[in-house]
């Protein structure tokens, strides 16, 4: 029970360093500004206000009807892949992350082929070297609905997902559960995908962080393609608990239930074992998504004691 309590406190206290964070960037925006004698009589907070507004009212996405899923009983592939990850959640594996699944070779070599020719498709969209989004420097692509996580907004798709990604990655999902409840749904309702090129000599790395709790869907999957790396996951930063999980070239990883919301995962520079990954993250953002409290429904058990992990001999720190 005090495990709840802690994640709560966890939550609270993320929720005060946004507001913090925010109030600071208001700050440094007001004393580089330079104010008119007009503009004095109107505080920079309102006038943000009033036009984040008016671009809200222009650009913000209309409510997507999610797809109707034939001879399903329940159609509400939101409210399924919440159950589903919630169910996944209960069942601890082997290495103590529930809600944790890697399916190997998900896809073949030439389906690899096909969808890294999407991906590096540089008429479309060039990398974006990210490092300002605090994840970490690495390169980054994006497709499907722009989500603004500093705003917790869903805005109309920039660039709609890729053929590829869609036949080669969601159909896959929607034909076959793979042992995941929820996972059908999941492509069903997917609208947002990143990819990620990182280059261990590079630099490149993805630090520890949960993906969006109210942004985004309860399942996200990750593909892995061109190398293998180490994906370490932290209970909490002052227990020094952590998991690593092998996330093989070919293979999807699901994050769902526990392991999508308690969890944070990061993978360092050096366990980038092969030199080089590229990976496609797939979610469900916007629509709602834990408006009413996503932690609710989920039931904590005691954290693993200690270090487990996956790492086969290579160094523990
Ligand atoms: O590279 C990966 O597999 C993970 C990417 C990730 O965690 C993210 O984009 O939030
Ligand atoms: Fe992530």
């Amino acid at each position: 029970m005090h495990h709840v309590v802690r994640l709560q406190e966890h939550v609270n206290e993320c929720l005060d360093e946004r507001a913090k964070r925010e109030e600071k960037e208001e700050k440094e925006e007001r004393e580089h500004s330079v104010i008119t004698d007009a503009e004095k009589t109107e505080t920079l907070a309102s006038k943000n206000c009033r036009k984040r507004k008016a671009f809200e009212e222009k650009e913000e996405m209309p409510s997507i009807p999610i797809p109707t899923i034939p001879n399903a009983k329940n159609n509400d592939a939101f409210l399924k892949i919440k159950r589903g990850s919630i169910e996944m959640s209960k069942i601890s594996s082997p290495s103590h992350i529930s809600g944790h699944k890697v399916i190997e070779n998900f896809i073949t070599e030439e389906e690899e082929t096909e969808l890294l020719r999407a991906v590096y498709d540089m008429s479309e969209q060039t990398w974006n070297d990210r490092n300002a989004s605090g994840n970490g420097r690495h390169n980054g692509k994006s497709w499907g609905v722009n989500a603004d996580r500093a705003r917790r907004k869903v805005f109309k798709a920039k660039r709609e997902m890729p053929e590829a990604f869609q036949r080669i990655v969601l159909e896959k999902l929607r034909a076959n559960e793979y042992g995941y409840k929820g996972l059908r749904e999941f492509g069903f309702a997917c609208n947002e995908c990143n990819a990620i090129e990182y280059v261990r000599e590079k630099g490149h790395e993805l630090r520890p962080h949960v993906d969006d709790r109210i942004l985004s869907s309860d399942i996200i999957i990750n593909l892995s393609m061109v190398g293998t790396c180490i994906m370490r996951y932290r209970m909490n930063k002052n227990q020094g608990i952590e998991i690593a999980k092998k996330l093989p070239r070919f293979s999807l990883q699901i994050q769902g239930g526990r392991c999508r919301f308690e969890w944070e995962h990061g993978i360092r520079n050096e366990d980038l074992i092969d030199g080089k990954r590229v990976s496609l993250t797939f979610r469900c953002s916007g629509r709602g998504n834990g408006k009413d409290g996503v932690y609710k429904d989920v039931v904590f058990e005691e954290p693993p004691r200690g270090y487990v992990n996956d790492l086969e001999g290579r160094d523990r720190r």
